[in-house]
């Protein structure tokens, strides 16, 4: 099929070179001219695994192109996938689809045969159903200008998988068209067969359940992790371990061990910023249930970043004034170098803004964390930031720190404190070799 991807970040990029990889002509619209000019040199603009191959290949074979041009975009299909951001609004107050309706506006416009728009953006409920009424309203093709959603769930650091092997597709459909239907949830069903093909669930919804659906899961996930950072904090409390809890917890097959590891919390550019825009929607709505559960699924996440400053600050005597920091990882988690939201660089930002002096590491996101958090010494490897250290922090789980030698490291650092904020790396070792290891809600 010929297929346009309208932006290209972390989802539009991904979505435009594994469609290209299932062999459809696919052209990507970028506004931004870097990220628009790196894509079409077939360079990748930002760390995914295997994703680089994909993208290289598929450019120099002439099946996938880029362009800013959403005239063109009308012009080359009539399939075109909405990856555009949702970032949070700056008042705090609900996700800010500026990107999503000026995309939607300047397409419609172009459409002037059946096209089908899809959404892959995550958005607040009832946005679809606005958004599907603003492409009719503005298209010479009229109501043959139909719009479905399809949400995306994709891992960052794993999104190729995810996009090739997903556990589920949701296609929402307008189910208030005149004629039923319509034909937007056929044409993805027929693009999506070689998956379902493949056993993939593919499940067809009206519009707000499809949107619900993404940020259920959100926010579910995140629910998640603040429920076993909050875990974790009873543990301290109470002398006991949440590393071996979680261990025995996760044995429940109702609960599982995904998604249960303690630590410094979530960050990212999806679950923070998507949780307090369906708390906020569940409260335009009156569902106070939704608002105060995410409220306090925020509030508990910001936390770990407060307690894992304080445990800092005591392993230190009480103050970091001074002190010299490592810090390994400033990623929001490893396999990505994307900084947003990211808890590594926000607890390593306020011991710096505290008087210490931090050096961070980080084997992907030394670029975009320097962009990020300028004021700290972002170095080259993992002994270049422990070295001359008073504390060392581990805050990102790359597996490049749970293979250090905690001798080599010791004999770099000025003491040999760590503090584990992932609560990943087995300390038998680095206490054998004379470290004091500490972990929030770990013995
Ligand atoms: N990053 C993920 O892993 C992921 C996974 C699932 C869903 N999502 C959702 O997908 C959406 C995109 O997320 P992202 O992380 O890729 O964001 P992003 O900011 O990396 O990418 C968005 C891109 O759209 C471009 N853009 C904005 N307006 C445009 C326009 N009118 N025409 C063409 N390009 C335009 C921007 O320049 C930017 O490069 C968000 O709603 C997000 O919540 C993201
Ligand atoms: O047990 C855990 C699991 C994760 N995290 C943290 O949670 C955050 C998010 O992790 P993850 O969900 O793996 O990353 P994302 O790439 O942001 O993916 C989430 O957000 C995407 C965008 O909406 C969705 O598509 C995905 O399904 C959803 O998992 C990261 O900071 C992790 O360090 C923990 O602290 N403990």
């Amino acid at each position: 099929m010929r297929i346009s991807v309208i932006g290209c970040g972390y989802l539009g990029a991904t979505h435009a070179a594994c469609l290209a990889e299932l062999g459809h002509d696919v052209l990507g619209v970028e506004t931004d001219p870097r990220q628009r000019a790196l894509l079409a040199s077939g360079e990748l603009p930002f760390h995914e695994p295997g994703l680089d191959t994909l993208l290289a290949t598929h450019v120099a074979s002439g099946r996938l192109r880029f362009t800013d041009s959403l005239a063109e975009a009308a012009a080359h299909a009539d399939l075109h996938f909405l990856c555009v951001g949702t970032p949070q609004r700056r008042d705090g107050r609900g996700a800010d689809l500026a990107q999503v309706d000026g995309a939607v506006e300047g397409l419609a416009v172009h459409l002037d045969r059946p096209a089908y728009v899809v959404g892959k953006s995550t958005v607040p409920v009832g946005t679809a159903a606005r958004l599907a009424r603003r492409v009719a309203e503005l298209a010479p093709a009229g109501a043959d200008a139909e719009l479905v959603w399809n949400p995306e769930f994709l891992r960052e650091g794993h999104a190729v998988e995810d996009t090739l092997r997903p556990d589920r597709v949701v296609i929402g459909v307008d189910t208030h068209r005149p004629e039923g239907e319509g034909l937007g949830g056929k044409v993805l069903r027929e693009l999506y067969a070689p998956l379902e093909d493949a056993g993939v669930p593919v499940l067809v919804t009206d519009l707000p359940t499809a949107e619900l659906v993404k940020v259920s899961a959100n926010a579910f996930l995140a629910t998640k992790v603040s429920f076993v950072n909050a875990v974790a904090e009873v543990c301290d409390a109470a002398g006991a371990d949440v590393v071996a809890l979680t261990e025995a917890l996760g044995h429940d097959v109702r609960i599982g061990k995904r998604f249960l590891s303690p630590g410094i919390g979530f960050g990212g550019g999806c679950l923070p910023k998507d949780v307090r825009a369906f708390g906020h929607r569940a409260g335009e709505l009156g569902v106070a249930s939704m608002a105060d559960l995410l409220g306090v699924v925020d509030d508990v996440n910001l936390r770990q970043r407060s307690r894992t400053v304080a445990a800092a600050t005591a392993m230190l005597g009480g103050s970091v004034t001074r002190a010299r920091i490592g810090v390994w990882g400033a990623a929001f988690k490893p396999g990505s170098d994307d900084v947003r939201d990211s808890p590594a660089l926000a607890v390593a930002s306020a011991l710096q803004a505290r008087g210490a002096s931090v050096a961070v590491y980080d084997p992907a996101a030394r670029e975009t964390g320097r962009r990020m958090a300028p004021d700290l010494d972002h170095v080259g490897s993992a002994l270049d930031a422990a070295r001359g250290a008073d504390l060392l922090l581990h805050l990102t789980e790359w597996p490049e720190f749970a293979a250090a030698d905690p001798v080599a490291v010791g004999a770099a650092v000025r003491r040999p404190l760590l503090l584990d904020g992932r609560t990943t790396l087995d300390p038998a070792p680095w206490r054998a070799a004379g470290w004091t290891v500490r972990g929030l809600g770990r013995r």
